[in-house]
């Protein structure tokens, strides 16, 4: 099958590049890039001399469509809008990285403050959480990326939500991610001076992935009722990685035991799911380039509350990794092909 990449020059597009390179079935024939536009992709990144000898284009969706079947679009939110609708358009499927085809209209408007994508383009999208989703996956024309926040909290409660074991009213979740998930572009806040030695939370109860977990959680819920959580990222400054630690009170009395066990069952088809019994906790190190999703948890029997640790890399499992997985299931491909090159611990 023949991939184009929109975004090639970004850190999410980048990263999908050199996936793809160990994915057998998969050609890259096309790699976009607005402000590079002529230049050769090992040009602007030398560590690619010798691997790759694409030159980079501007993302004409026509041409796209003859040189393409799928394109990964690694774009900003609010600039994938504008490219999506003619890559449909013209008969290329697509997965979007960004952020706007996961919510709806006014949601996004109100979250991501940007102008939302078309209703009939909306109404096409399908959430690619693999986990949860992959049926619906499998037949759709336009998948909605998960956020790399959301991937890593989602995978971590799933299972308590879905089965009612915990009160989803009473969730805390405690998300850190390193630098790369905010993407190439400079800004103030995270520059090496202001994160290195530093530890700092930032969009503290207005963070653009707190409705994107709450409507998933929510669709799982077994009561129906609305969820709502309270969810805080902090800057940690390193280059990959995302930990969460999500907080919860139990509905009954189970132990730790009891909530692995519902674990394994939950995702005992979920090859990039890897659970820890007590004894390890998940690490950043553990994940890291790989598309893997680590899971610990420990019951206090004290307080019957839950703690829920995760750990994925945002740059492959919250993003190229997990597209790759979508497009493994677009495809009609096992999830794993081209995925299973193991995490980097140093
Ligand atoms: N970084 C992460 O961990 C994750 C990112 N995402 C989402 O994936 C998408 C890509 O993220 P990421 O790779 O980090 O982003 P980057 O900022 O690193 O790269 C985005 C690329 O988009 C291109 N681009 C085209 N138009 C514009 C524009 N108007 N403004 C800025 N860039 C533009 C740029 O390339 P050029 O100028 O050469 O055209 C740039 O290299 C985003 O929507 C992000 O929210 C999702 C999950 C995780
Ligand atoms: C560390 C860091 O800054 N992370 C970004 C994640 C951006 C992202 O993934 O954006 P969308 O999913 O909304 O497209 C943030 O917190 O906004």
């Amino acid at each position: 099958m023949q991939i184009a990449i929109l975004g090639a020059t970004g850190y999410t597009g980048l990263e999908v590049v050199r996936l793809l390179q160990h994915h057998e079935q998969a050609e890259v024939t096309y790699v976009s890039s607005d402000s590079q536009a002529g230049a050769h992709l090992a040009d602007v990144y030398p560590h690619l001399r010798g691997v790759l000898a694409h030159t980079l284009e501007v993302a004409d969706p026509v041409e796209i469509a003859k040189r393409a079947d799928y394109a990964l679009v690694a774009l900003p939110s609010g600039v994938s809008t504008n490219v999506v609708p003619g890559l449909l358009a013209a008969g290329v499927r697509v997965i979007d990285l960004a952020g706007d085809h996961r919510l709806p209209s006014a949601v996004y408007a109100a979250w991501y403050q940007k102008t939302p994508p078309s209703s009939s383009v909306l109404a096409s999208a399908i959430y690619g959480l693999p986990e949860l989703y992959a049926d619906q996956i499998a037949d759709a024309k336009l998948i909605a990326n998960p956020g790399c926040y959301p991937t890593a909290t989602l995978l971590s409660l799933l299972p308590l939500v879905k089965h009612g074991l915990i009160d989803p009213q009473s969730l805390i979740i405690d998300a850190k991610s390193g630098l790369s998930g905010a993407g190439k572009a400079l800004s103030a806040g995270t520059h090496f001076v202001e994160v290195h030695e530093n530890f700092k939370a930032y969009k503290v109860g207005e963070h653009q992935h707190i409705p994107e977990i709450e409507q998933v959680l929510t669709d799982v819920n077994p009561s129906g009722e609305p969820v709502t959580i309270s969810f805080t990222t902090h800057l940690v400054p390193m280059i990959r990685g995302i930990l969460t630690t999500s907080y919860a009170k139990l509905t009954g009395s189970y132990s730790t035991e009891d909530l692995l066990a519902v674990y394994r069952e939950f995702y005992r088809n979920a090859p990039f799911v890897r659970l820890h019994a007590a004894g390890h906790w998940p690490q950043t190190r553990d994940v890291t380039a790989s598309n893997y999703c680590d899971i610990g948890l420990r019951v206090d029997p004290r307080t019957q509350r839950v703690t829920v640790i995760g750990a994925i890399d945002n740059l492959v499992k919250g993003a190229g990794g997990q597209a790759i997985q979508n497009l493994n299931l677009l495809a009609g491909l096992a999830q794993t092909t081209g995925l299973t090159t193991a995490p980097v611990y140093l």
